[in-house]
């Protein structure tokens, strides 16, 4: 059975953070883990409220799942804090199995999930120990200075992520205009994933099931590219389905393929 881990932030609406990902692993056929490092108080409207866990508790609870159950991939989300970063670069540096790194900033409405003290933690300690990064344009701006405003600055952002150390980047594009278009690269080979845009707001936790799609992929033994071109598939039929929960925006379908 592939085992796939998430390091991340409880999202009480279930729409992102620890619930997408634990629903993304069970619709791609594989057990799922939690490390929780922070709760929030979150719905379709916003962050209300957020409280981080000691930092003795995210380690205590990753020595837990690795010690006894063991991890085939990692996926990390909200990490809230230089201190947490930092420890968990450590844990996944010091841990057998690919991860991928959802470097999250902000929420979907703007609120802070990182704290501006940790991002040059992000840069130089969890980016180095990243099979594969995945920031959003805005996580892009704040990491690197590079704002991107058309796909030809997609390559440009891929190669500010990829100077931090990761061996693969895929920049989601998802916040431009016209098609939905990442860009996944390891400063070699380039693979151009597409998508027709959906034209549905509720769009709350995607980068959150992308991500954790992703290394779903990895926990199977396939290689980037492909478990990349699975999640982008995955996620997209998630965006198409996502349904309107609450009065602002809604959260996608991880159970579009049961479904249908
Ligand atoms: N309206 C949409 N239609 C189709 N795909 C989308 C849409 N919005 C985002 N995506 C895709 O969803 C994934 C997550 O991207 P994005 O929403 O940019 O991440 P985040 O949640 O981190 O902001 C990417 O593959 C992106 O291209
Ligand atoms: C706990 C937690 N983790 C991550 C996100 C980002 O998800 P989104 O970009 O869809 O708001 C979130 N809103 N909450």
């Amino acid at each position: 059975m592939p085992r796939v881990l998430t390091v991340a932030g409880s999202d009480s609406g279930g729409g992102a953070g620890i619930q997408a990902d634990l629903k993304t692993m069970l619709a791609l056929g594989t057990h799922g883990m939690s490390v929780i490092t922070a709760v929030t108080a979150q719905n379709s409207l916003g962050v209300q409220g957020a409280w981080e866990l000691p930092v003795e508790a995210v380690r205590a609870q990753y020595r837990s799942v690795v010690d006894d159950i063991g991890v085939s991939a990692v996926k990390t989300g909200m990490l809230a804090s230089a201190e947490l970063v930092e420890a968990v670069a450590e844990l996944i540096g010091g841990t057998d199995a690919p991860a991928v790194v959802d470097p999250v900033g902000v929420s979907k409405h703007g609120d802070a999930l990182l704290a501006a003290t940790a991002l040059d933690s992000v840069r130089t300690k969890l980016l180095p120990v990243a099979t594969v990064a995945t920031p959003n344009l805005d996580e892009v701006a704040q990491l690197t200075g590079v704002r991107v405003e058309s796909e030809d600055g997609l390559r440009r952002a891929a190669a500010a992520v990829l100077a931090y150390g990761p061996a693969w980047v895929l920049i989601k594009g998802g916040h431009l205009p016209g098609e939905a278009v990442d860009l996944l690269t390891d400063g070699s080979e380039e693979h151009w994933l597409r998508a027709p845009r959906h034209d549905n707001r509720h769009t709350h936790g995607t980068g959150c099931t992308l991500a954790s799609a992703i290394a779903c992929g990895l926990a199977k033994g396939q290689s980037v590219p492909e478990a990349a071109a699975a999640a982008k598939e995955y996620v997209t039929g998630a965006i198409a389905e996502g349904f309107a929960l609450g009065g602002g925006i809604g959260p996608v379908d991880h159970g579009w393929r049961f479904r249908r």
